[in-house]
């Protein structure tokens, strides 16, 4: 079982959501992509995000676009309040699944970030990483982290993707009133239309 874990705010997901996962799936035949929303994203606590069940209902209606995505509530809100630490996400996980082989999906501009992360060395260890290109975020830059040829070899960069779609836009494109037909899956446009979102 390959089994990749693909966290995000998900504020709404959205096409490049789904181009990355489907090239990183096909790349590294990925029997299953788990689409978590992170009920508090550790570095960025102050922002003001949909709510966690909102942002999961629209990730399932998402999900259905392909056999080998699911929905995932692992990195619910937990009940003392703590941020949702993908190194924990991670390690359950593993302990759940052991003869999965585990990675973990990300875009060119989360994996910069993850010197801030917490535990970033065992990170690398609980996972291979696959790291997908974004316009703005080449991923040459990424020799600018200094990992060392073993963390290096855990992982995998996937240039295949340019896809400009970002979730901040289209907040602000649909408070303006733009449904966004072709950047939003259409059950989640529904959705999203339904229960008044972005307004
Ligand atoms: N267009 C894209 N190309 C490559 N990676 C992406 C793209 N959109 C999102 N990702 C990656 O998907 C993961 C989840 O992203 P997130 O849900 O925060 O969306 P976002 O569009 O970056 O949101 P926001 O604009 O609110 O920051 C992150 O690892 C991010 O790098
Ligand atoms: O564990 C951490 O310290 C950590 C720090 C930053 C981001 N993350 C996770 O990385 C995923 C992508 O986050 P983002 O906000 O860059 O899209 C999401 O699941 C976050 O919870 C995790």
């Amino acid at each position: 079982m390959r089994l990749a874990l693909f966290g995000g705010s998900f504020d709404p997901p959205h096409h490049g959501h789904l181009a990355i996962a489907t090239a990183a799936a096909d790349e590294f035949a990925l029997d299953s992509v788990f689409f978590a929303p992170a009920g508090r994203q550790p570095l960025k606590l102050d922002g003001t995000v949909t709510s966690f069940e909102d942002r999961l209902a629209m990730v399932k209606l998402a999900c259905l676009e392909d056999a080998r995505f699911a929905a995932s509530a692992l990195d619910a809100p937990r009940s003392d309040g703590a941020p949702n630490y993908t190194v924990e996400t991670l390690s359950g996980l593993a302990r759940r699944m052991p003869a999965a082989t585990l990675f973990n999906l990300v875009g060119a501009d989360s994996f910069l970030g993850l010197p801030r992360w917490h535990e970033p060395e065992r990170l690398l260890e609980l996972a291979e990483w696959i790291v997908v290109s974004r316009p703005g975020f080449p991923i040459q830059d990424l020799s600018s982290l200094g990992l060392d040829v073993h963390q290096q070899s855990r992982v995998h960069l996937l240039d295949t993707v340019q896809d400009d779609t970002a979730a901040t836009d289209l907040r602000e494109r649909l408070e303006a009133g733009d449904p966004c037909v072709d950047l939003i899956a259409p059950g989640v446009l529904n959705y999203i239309q339904s229960h008044h979102l972005y307004r």
